[in-house]
């Protein structure tokens, strides 16, 4: 066990995790531990997760949700999408802080069910699943299949029917038509997109793809319809969106009421609730989110002269996001000199032991990262740089633009902020680069969640 830094030192605040810290001699340190130490015990690329942190954002989702809608008059249940990242430690700890797990694989299944994640607090998502996969969520008795498309419908009552047993409850995800996010890849509510049923009614006047499954799902006694879904993007900063989207699904559920009697008795509004990558950005207030999402969800309602529905939200990114940092060593370091024009310009290219492997977020939507040496505070003024990995491709950034120390050099420690979601979850083993660890940060203490591969597990794989 590595020991813990002798001062946590001055907090660095956002992007950084709350218990991320400056030491007294220059070094970050998180929750008390000085990252040299945790470098020279497990090596780099880390992702270092600060447990206290992931736990804190958990919590305050779940009460300014719950607060917000016990003072309209009903009551929230909060998952966490695993799919930001998930492993046995993150799922038992978000459980551990009242939240179901959300997840939209069989892979994420797996992990939630070897967490010991009680079957009816989780959710089964996905565009496309497996015969395998529902099957194995209604063996596990999960607490909801949201349901993705019209063949899916039938598709799960037959699995049901099949197996005998309770009605299996269900969601229908639906798309508003809001368009919100932070790049066309992560927004999911607009028609041209795979996921969920739209809620436009055809051309030809037939209604809507959104109602048909809906009523499609009352029609099968396998299936009891617990609710209606949706979930419009991912990194956004906006909440009208989310307003928005809520009024928009609250008419489709009383649009249901009033054609079928039945009152959809749950919604769920998705995740999506940004963050701030650098430290400038302003991220989500939960607070002040959850109270305009309920303000809407009420003037809907009434509207409608419908009663309250039970609301669920699926964060993902706001609760691992900003708890996280990759902690790199720098190896190469090169000036480049930018433009042939009457103004041309050197970028410092500062080459990191890691990459697109463990961050393809960069290269795949452009995202923008922050970056600061870890291991000391640099002696000289800061110059342009661009942070950049050891893969075969020039895309491969990991921050596109920051300024560091001019004597940044070969063995300096680099970390980069909020790579919480969708880092490790999306890490690939391009050009035969091992996937790093994640190492849990507590109390001073580090504890490895997720080890580093090695060349014979990728090796493993390879029969010759
Ligand atoms: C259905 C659903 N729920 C929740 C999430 C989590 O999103 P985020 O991590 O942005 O909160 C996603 C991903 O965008 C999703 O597709
Ligand atoms: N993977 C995306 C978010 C997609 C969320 C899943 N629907 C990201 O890194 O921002």
């Amino acid at each position: 066990m590595t020991t813990p830094a002798a001062a946590a030192g001055t907090a660095l605040g956002q992007p950084w995790s709350s218990g991320a810290a400056r030491t007294p001699d220059g070094a970050l340190s998180v929750a008390g531990l000085d990252l040299r130490a945790l470098a020279a015990e497990h090596g780099t690329p880390a992702y270092v997760l600060d447990e206290a942190d992931f736990r804190h954002r958990a919590r305050a989702y779940r009460e300014a949700f719950e607060h917000a809608f016990a003072s309209i008059g009903t009551g929230v249940d909060v998952y966490y999408a695993g799919k930001a990242f998930l492993s046995v430690a993150v799922a038992r700890w978000a459980h551990e802080e009242g939240l179901r797990v959300d997840t939209a694989t069989g892979g994420e299944l797996a992990v939630a069910l070897r967490a010991g994640i009680p079957g009816a607090d989780i959710g089964l998502h996905g565009n496309n699943k497996s015969d395998a996969e529902i099957d194995r969520a209604l063996e596990a008795g999960v607490g909801r299949i949201i349901i993705d498309s019209l063949g899916e419908v039938e598709r799960v009552a037959a699995a049901v029917r099949a197996r005998g047993g309770e009605p299996a409850p269900v969601m229908v995800r639906v798309t508003t038509g809001v368009h919100a996010g932070g790049h066309e890849y992560i927004s999911t509510a607009h028609e041209d997109q795979k996921f969920g049923l739209s809620m436009a009614a055809a051309h030809d006047g037939a209604p809507s793809p959104a109602l048909t499954a809906l009523r499609l799902v009352l029609d099968h006694p396998e299936l009891r319809l617990l609710g209606i879904h949706s979930h419009i993007g991912s990194q956004i900063l906006d909440p009208s969106g989310f307003e928005v989207a809520a009024h928009k699904v609250m008419g489709l559920r009383a649009e249901l009421a009033a054609q079928t009697g039945v009152l959809a008795p749950e919604v769920d509004l998705g995740g999506g609730f940004g963050i701030a990558y650098l430290p400038q950005d302003v991220p989500l207030d939960p607070a002040r989110l959850a109270k305009d999402v309920a303000s809407a969800v009420q003037g809907a309602c009434v509207e409608h002269g419908t009663p309250l529905p039970r609301i669920s939200i699926e964060p993902g990114r706001a609760v691992v996001g900003p708890s996280t940092l990759t902690l790199y060593t720098v190896g190469t370091v090169k000036d480049v000199t930018v433009g042939d024009g009457p103004e041309p310009f050197t970028r410092r290219y500062v080459s990191v032991d890691g990459g697109m492997s463990d961050n393809l977020r960069p290269a795949l939507y452009g995202a923008q990262y922050h970056a600061e040496l870890a291991s000391r505070v640099g002696d000289e003024a800061p110059v342009l740089a661009r942070v950049v990995g050891k893969h075969c491709e020039s895309g491969d950034i990991v921050v596109h633009e920051v300024r560091l120390p001019a004597d940044v050099r070969a063995g300096d420690l680099l970390a980069v902020p909020a790579t919480g979601a969708y880092g490790r979850s999306m890490a690939s083993n391009y050009n035969h680069v091992p996937r790093p660890p994640v190492v849990a940060v507590r109390d001073g203490a580090a504890r490895v969640i997720v080890r580093r591969e090695t060349e014979d597990d990728l090796l493993a794989l390879d029969l010759g």
